[in-house]
């Protein structure tokens, strides 16, 4: 839908930080959202979430919009970093948190 990938794009530009997740990172509603929130909650810079699990288009269109089939996604600069495999291979590395302050 025309109007959903339009919602996707004002969330990007609005938002340098932004995890599409399931659930909050209060609450997260799948292991690979919780890891992938707690990793970046741990950089200790505010970030935007959006849970797919209450808003259907996005979790439909999302991964088409972003060639990515799958959820956690993290946005940064309008750009994605990747999933809960990238996110945390990124912290092990020290690189989330340099990717992160620098947005
Ligand atoms: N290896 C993936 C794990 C994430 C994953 O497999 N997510 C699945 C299960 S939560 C998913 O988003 N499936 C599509 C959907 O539920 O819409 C990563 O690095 O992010
Ligand atoms: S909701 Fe089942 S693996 Fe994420």
């Amino acid at each position: 839908m025309v109007d959903t990938v339009e919602k996707i794009k004002q969330q990007l530009e609005e938002n340098n930080i932004i995890l599409y997740m399931k659930g909050s990172p209060e609450a997260p509603m799948c292991g690979f959202s919780a890891q992938a929130s707690q990793a970046i909650m741990s950089c200790g810079k505010e970030f935007a979430y959006v849970d797919i699990l209450q808003n259907p288009d996005i979790r439909a269109e999302l991964p088409k919009y972003a060639n990515w089939p799958t959820f956690p996604q993290l946005w940064v600069n309008g750009e994605l970093i990747g999933g809960c495999d990238i996110v945390l291979e990124m912290h092990q590395s020290g690189e989330l948190a340099q990717v992160i302050e620098a947005a």
